[in-house]
């Protein structure tokens, strides 16, 4: 799945969340989104959804415009993760994920197979499809908004911050089940994170926004030893090293 953003511009009041955007995505590629707080990020995963709509420029998904398209059947070839998971607390594990596939007439052993089969992709036991969202861990739930996002084998998943409000060990285990997951899986994955350390390891291409434009896009390498701007090696050097051991 291809995504492309020519010339986007979308404001709110007096803020342009995204400044005459333009970026291209190709099939099966990871690409991480980065930047401070306010870039544009989530903005750029919601215009590509077509839960915001541009104020200028065009959107378009494999070479089609998203004004042209059913956003309905695009939706069901994207899945999308927040940071905090969006599942439906009064729902089961089960009913969350089923959620969808019901509404697309899945019948039920089917929901159950491909639910019980998302579980082992994503190391979760099998007795967790009866509980409720809130009695789960953090990582837990974000592994469950993960099996949601890929019920339909989507080509295409849009993450945003989907690890930021684990603590640092899950953290980091969920990065490695991620990197395993995009490197086995093939899908286009566009990941908004804060961190750089996290996009450098699940992507070889980063994109560094800053007040809705992207200011440098390219590897590690590309933005440390070849930084655009100062904003940029700004960026890259604002990482604070453990101290020395005494
Ligand atoms: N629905 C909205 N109403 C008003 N302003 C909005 C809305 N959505 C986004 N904005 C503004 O647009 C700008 C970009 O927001 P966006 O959420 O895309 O940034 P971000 O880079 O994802 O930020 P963060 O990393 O904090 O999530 C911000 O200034 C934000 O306040």
């Amino acid at each position: 799945m291809r995504f492309s953003l020519q010339q986007v511009g979308r404001r709110y009041g007096g803020i342009a969340a995204v400044d005459g955007l333009s970026l291209d995505i190709e099939s099966g590629t990871t690409t991480a989104l980065i930047g401070s707080s306010g870039s544009g990020k989530s903005t750029v995963l919601r215009l590509l959804l077509g839960l915001e709509r541009p104020d200028s420029g065009r959107v378009s998904v494999d070479g089609q415009a998203l004004d042209d398209c059913d956003l309905d059947a695009i939706r069901h070839r994207i899945g999308y993760v927040i940071q905090d998971g969006g599942l439906f607390p009064h729902l089961s594990v089960l009913d969350n994920l089923a959620l969808l596939p019901r509404h697309l007439g899945w019948t039920a052993a089917r929901i159950r197979t491909r639910a019980e089969d998302l579980l082992a992709r994503v190391q979760l036991a099998d007795d967790l499809l009866h509980r409720r969202p809130q009695t789960l861990s953090g990582g837990q739930r974000q592994r469950v908004a993960l099996m949601r996002a890929l019920m339909l084998d989507p080509p295409a998943l849009l993450l945003d911050e989907p690890l930021g409000a684990l603590d640092p060990i899950v953290r980091h285990e969920l990065q490695a089940d991620l990197g395993d997951m995009f490197a086995t899986l093939g899908k286009t994955v566009l990941l908004v994170t804060h961190d750089l350390a996290e996009a450098a390891f699940l992507a070889p291409r980063l994109m560094l926004m800053a007040e809705g434009r992207v200011v440098q896009d390219g590897s590690l390498d590309d933005l440390r030893a070849r930084p655009a701007s100062d904003f940029v090696r700004r960026f890259v050097a604002a990482r604070r090293p453990l101290p020395e051991a005494p």
